[in-house]
C-alpha cells in the first residue's frame, strides 16, 4: 500500500512467512529460526514481523506488520536477525512464587508470559516453588545451570532476593571464592535474571524497567536486554548475613517491615497500614555510622539527572570501580538510616528513596534522617512522591559511598558477641514493656534492618558494594521520546 514502516531488527520478536499467492497463511511454526528456505527464486516474499511497540510509561507491547520484498532481501533479513539475536536467551529456568503479592504469579506467567516465550522460540523449565527458600536452595545446590541462558523470577522483591542469593552463592563456590569473607572480591554471575513482577512492591523491576508489567518484562527477556546491577554484601563480625540490591533500612523502614510481616494476610495494603503506624510511633535510634565516600564518580545523590539507559553509571564504574576516600564517622540519634543502591522507585514512590541513585555505578546512597519532629519527618516522607529535592532539609544528610558500617549505641560498650546473644531477648523485653505501657513514651533501643524486604538478625553490620555483580534482562529506564512530551501536556 506504499506505507513506510521501519522496525529495528534488535526489537523483532518473531517473523512469520505469508503465502502471498492465494492469501492464505502458512502454518506458524513458532520461530523465525525454523522458517524453511523457499525454492522459487524471483517471486516476492511476504512476511509478518512481530515486534516491540512502545506505549505510555515505559510499557512495551507486541505489534504486527506485514512486509513484502524480494527473496534475496528476505534471506538477508534472516541472516541479520541471526547475527543480531545472538545474545537472546534460548533456554530459561523459571521460578514462580505462587504466594507473592496478590497470589497471581502462576496465572500471570501462564496467561501473559509463557505464550510469548513460545512465540519467540524460547524453551523453559518451570519450577513452581513449594516453600520459602525453595528457589534459593535449588539454585545453590541442584540446578543444572549450564543448560540455561538465564533465570526468570516470577514474584516480588523477596523472591528476587532468593534468586540472587542462590545464584551469587553458587557462582562463588564454582569460582573458588569464599562468600563469607567481607574482604573478598566476589565473582560476577554470568546468567542474567529476568523479573516478571508479581509481588507487593516490585521495586527492582520498576527501577530497572520503568514499569511493573509482566508483558513488558517478558519482551525485555525475549530481546535479550542486559542491565548490570550493583549488589551490597552485608556482614556481621566477618560473618555473611545477606545481599541487598535495593534498600537497606534501619529505623523507619525496618520497623515498617517488622510490623507488616505480622499482617501478611492484608496483602500489599499491609505496608500502608504499618507505614502509618510507624510514622505515628516516631521512634528514633542511637548509633554510629561510618562510611567510605566514593571517589572518581560522576554525579551526587542530589543531582537532577537520573539513571538512564546506557548512560553515565556504566561509565563511572568502568573507570573508577573501587576508588574511595577516607573513612568518616557520624554519631547520632536517627529516625531512619537508609542505603539505596538503586533509586528504589516503585508505584508507591515513583521517584524512589534516592531518585538520582544509579543501578550499576558501584555505589550506594547512604541517607541519614536525624531525630526531628513528626511534622518534619512527614515533610521528608511526602517528598518521596513530590518534585522537591527530598534531601534539602536540615535534619537529612546523604552520601554516595562504597562501604559503610553501623553500630547501635548499646552495642558499643559491650563485646559484640555477648550483646548479640542478648539482643533478641532485650528487644522482646522492650516491646513487651511498650505493649504493657503504651503511654509511657519509652523507646526501644534497637530497630532492625530491612534488607530488600527481609529482616536481618543483627543490628551491627558491615556493608560493601560489589559493582555490577549481577545482570538483569532489562536496559534501565529509557529517555521518553520527545513526541510523547509534546502530544501529552500531562506527561511527566
Ligand atoms: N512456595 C512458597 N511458599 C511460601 N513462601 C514462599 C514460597 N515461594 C517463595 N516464598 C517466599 O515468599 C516471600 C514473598 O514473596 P514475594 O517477594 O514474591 O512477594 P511479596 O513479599 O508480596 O512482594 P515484595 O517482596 O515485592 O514486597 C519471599 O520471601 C519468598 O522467600
Ligand atoms: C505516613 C506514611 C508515609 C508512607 C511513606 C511512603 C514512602 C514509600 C517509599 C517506598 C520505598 C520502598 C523501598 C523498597 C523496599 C523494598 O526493598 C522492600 C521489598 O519489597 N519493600 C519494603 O520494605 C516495603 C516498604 C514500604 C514502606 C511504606
Ligand atoms: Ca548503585
Amino acid at each position: 500500500s506504499g506505507v513506510c514502516h521501519s522496525v529495528p531488527v534488535s526489537e523483532i520478536i518473531s517473523v512469520r512467512e505469508e503465502e502471498e499467492e492465494n492469501g492464505s497463511r502458512q502454518r506458524d511454526d513458532g520461530s523465525w529460526k525454523k522458517i524453511r528456505e523457499r525454492e522459487g527464486k524471483d517471486c516476492r516474499q511476504a512476511f509478518t514481523v512481530l515486534y516491540v511497540e512502545r506505549c505510555r510509561q515505559h510499557r512495551w507491547r507486541c505489534a504486527e506488520v506485514t512486509f513484502t520484498c524480494s527473496d534475496e532481501a528476505f534471506l538477508l533479513l534472516l541472516l541479520l536477525l541471526f547475527v543480531s539475536t545472538a545474545s537472546r536467551p534460548k533456554h530459561l529456568l523459571v521460578y514462580i512464587n505462587p504466594y507473592g503479592g496478590k497470589r497471581q504469579g502462576k496465572r500471570i506467567y501462564e496467561q501473559k508470559v509463557a505464550p510469548l516465550f513460545t512465540q519467540a522460540g524460547i524453551s523453559t523449565s518451570v519450577i513452581v516453588t513449594e516453600y520459602a527458600n525453595h528457589a534459593r536452595d535449588h539454585l545453590k545446590m541442584e540446578a543444572e545451570l549450564k543448560k540455561f541462558d538465564g533465570v526468570v523470577c516470577v514474584g516480588g522483591d523477596g523472591m528476587f532476593s532468593e534468586i540472587i542469593h542462590g545464584l551469587i552463592w553458587r557462582t562463588q563456590i564454582d569460582c573458588g571464592v569464599d562468600p563469607n569473607s567481607p574482604e573478598e572480591a566476589l565473582s560476577p554471575c554470568s546468567l542474567r535474571i529476568g523479573i516478571i513482577p508479581a509481588g507487593s512492591t516490585d521495586c527492582i523491576c520498576f527501577a530497572s524497567v520503568g514499569t511493573n508489567d509482566p508483558v513488558t518484562s517478558a519482551l525485555h527477556i525475549i530481546v535479550g536486554d542486559s542491565q548490570p546491577l550493583d549488589v551490597c554484601s552485608v556482614h556481621h563480625n566477618n560473618m555473611f548475613l545477606r545481599y541487598s540490591v535495593s534498600l537497606l533500612g534501619y529505623g523507619f523502614y525496618g520497623d515498617v517491615l517488622s510490623d507488616s510481616e505480622r499482617k501478611r494476610w492484608m496483602g500489599p495494603a499491609r505496608y500502608d497500614f504499618s507505614g502509618l503506624k510507624m510514622f505515628l510511633t516516631h521512634h528514633y535510634y542511637e548509633g554510629t555510622v561510618s562510611y567510605l565516600p566514593a571517589k572518581g564518580i560522576i554525579g551526587t545523590p542530589r543531582d537532577a539527572t537520573r539513571c538512564r539507559s546506557g548512560q553515565i553509571c556504566l561509565f563511572s564504574f568502568v573507570f573508577h570501580p573501587e576508588s574511595s576516600g577516607e573513612w568518616r564517622t557520624i554519631r547520632g540519634k536517627f529516625l531512619a538510616i537508609n542505603a539505596a543502591s538503586m533509586s528504589c522507585a516503585c508505584p508507591r514512590s515513583p521517584k524512589g528513596l534516592s531518585p538520582a541513585a544509579h543501578l550499576a555505578d558501584g555505589t550506594t546512597d547512604l541517607i541519614l534522617v536525624r531525630k526531628c519532629s513528626r511534622f518534619n519527618f512527614l515533610r521528608h516522607l511526602l517528598r518521596h512522591t513530590s518534585k522537591d529535592d527530598q534531601f534539602d532539609l536540615t535534619f537529612i544528610e546523604v552520601h554516595r559511598v562504597r562501604r559503610f558500617r553501623f553500630m547501635p549505641r548499646h552495642c558499643q560498650s559491650d563485646s559484640d558477641l555477648e550483646l548479640d546473644l542478648h539482643e533478641n531477648s532485650k528487644r522482646q523485653i522492650f516491646s513487651q514493656i511498650c505493649k504493657d505501657h503504651p503511654a509511657c513514651g519509652c523507646a526501644p533501643a534497637y530497630s532492625s534492618w530491612n534488607c530488600d524486604g527481609e529482616i536481618l538478625t543483627h543490628t551491627g553490620i558491615d556493608v560493601r558494594v560489589h559493582g555490577q555483580l549481577i545482570k538483569l534482562f532489562a536496559r534501565g529506564i529509557e529517555e521518553l521520546p520527545v513526541f510523547e512530551d509534546l502530544s501529552n501536556p500531562c506527561a511527566i
